[in-house]
């Protein structure tokens, strides 16, 4: 039996999980959520016990450093040392990796040199490989990639109409994040719908603070939302998504913005946040909108027609599909835009069962039994992946 702990950190949050392995018995696990607010929330399970704590935690540094004390002081492990291996979620492999690999100096300074391609998120996930390697320098660490999954797509869905040469020489191309969450929640509704997962055509939508679409055909990502960073596709927390690139070059003149400037704006100042000018969470955008917000109302709009535009495009693509999953934050919780899109789908065949509908954060059936397409609720757990590649790697 040996203790691993996953590590996964998101743009606003760090969740954890330290198993027991091969067993997979989870002995504590817990969510640091809202990082960077004022009242983020460190939240961690412990046998039947459960500590929340609502405070200040301005970066993922903090949130690691708060994780290491809280194990130890609630007595979870004896000693740090208990811990044989840890494995980190990492956003952005680039082309160098298509599976997770054991941490050496070597890929710790590839991850980091790929921060441009992800800037929200690999200084994130570096920030905790160094925490860890400076508290438990013996331990074994490991990168599980959001990308990875994705290396199955074909040319036509990963390639743009770029110059070729680009491709060639800077491998600018679609890669595909959140690997790991579609690849957990496609394979865990295959078995919910009891068909073998290599005859099941299965659209996933991960919609946390970050959020993307996966077109999943026998198992295998065809295409997904995200770009060649994660700032493409869906309307996300801080994030606009799809746009112009046009929109640039003007904003920046008018604005006599940078060129960094510009794409923070696109990646910090946009999404969910930028349109409602209340929040980049959904939650308070639910909370605007009761209170007849009209711009809380036009961001809700927007994210839940750009998740609609993706499932239909799928759809086409994969020529039909036997279910469509919600997954992450959003997708896990938010009763009013599952049935939002649920809605504007109707044309698909898609109904909706509203009691089913009502809950949250639980794997469960959404769609009545003759809706033509089965639609379905399932908690990702990245985590649980996480640890299964960190085990294998390091024996
Ligand atoms: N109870 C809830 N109702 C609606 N939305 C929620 C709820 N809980 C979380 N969310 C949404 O999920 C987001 C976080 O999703 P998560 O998948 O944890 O994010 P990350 O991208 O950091 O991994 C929040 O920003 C919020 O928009
Ligand atoms: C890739 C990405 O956007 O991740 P997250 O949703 O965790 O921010
Ligand atoms: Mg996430």
């Amino acid at each position: 039996m040996a203790k691993i702990l996953a590590v996964n950190a998101g743009s606003s949050s760090l969740k954890f999980q330290l198993l027991n392995m091969p067993e997979e018995d989870v002995i504590a696990s817990g969510l640091v959520e809202r990082i960077g607010f004022e009242d983020a929330v460190f939240n961690i399970e412990f046998r039947d016990q459960e500590r929340s704590e609502t405070v200040h935690i301005p970066d993922h540094a903090v949130a690691v450093q708060m994780l290491l004390e809280v194990l130890v002081d609630l007595q979870i492990v004896k000693s740090l040392e208990d811990i044989v291996g840890v494995g980190h979620r990492v956003v952005h492999g680039g082309e160098k990796f298509s599976d997770s690999v054991k941490i050496t100096d070597e890929v710790l300074k590839t991850i980091e040199e790929l921060k441009d391609l992800a800037p929200l998120h690999n200084p994130a996930n570096a920030t905790g490989i160094r925490a860890f390697e400076k508290v438990l320098p013996k331990v074994e660490q490991v990168a599980v990639f959001d990308t990875a999954f994705h290396q199955t797509m074909p040319k036509e869905s990963y390639m743009y109409a770029s110059p070729y040469d680009w491709y060639e020489k800077y491998g600018v191309r679609r890669y595909g994040f959140h690997g790991t969450s579609h690849k957990y929640v496609a394979e865990r509704t295959a078995q919910l719908i009891n068909k073998s997962l290599e005859d099941t055509k299965i659209i996933t939508v991960h919609i946390g603070n970050g959020g993307s679409l996966a077109a999943v055909d026998g198992g295998k990502s065809v295409n997904t939302s995200m770009g060649f960073t994660p700032l493409a596709g869906l309307v996300m927390g801080t994030r606009t998504g799809d746009i112009d690139p046009s929109i640039l070059p003007f904003v920046m003149e008018k604005e006599n913005m940078n060129i960094d400037e510009a794409i923070s704006a696109l990646n910090k100042e946009s999404g969910l946040e930028g349109v409602s000018g209340i929040s980049s969470d959904m939650r308070d955008i639910d909370k605007g909108k009761s209170e007849d917000n009209e711009r809380a109302e036009l961001a809700f709009d927007l994210f839940v027609k750009r998740v609609v535009d993706y499932i239909a495009a799928y759809y086409v693509e994969l020529g039909g599909a036997d279910a469509i999953v919600f997954t992450a934050g959003i997708g896990e919780n938010d009763i009013e835009v599952r049935k939002a899109v649920m809605s504007r789908l109707a044309v698909l065949g898609i109904k909706i069962n509203e009691e089913a509908n009502n809950t949250r954060g639980q794997e469960i059936k959404i769609s009545t039994d003759d809706s033509k397409i089965q639609v379905w609720v399932v908690p990702t757990n990245e985590e649980v992946m996480i640890a299964r590649d960190t085990l294998r790697l390091i024996k």
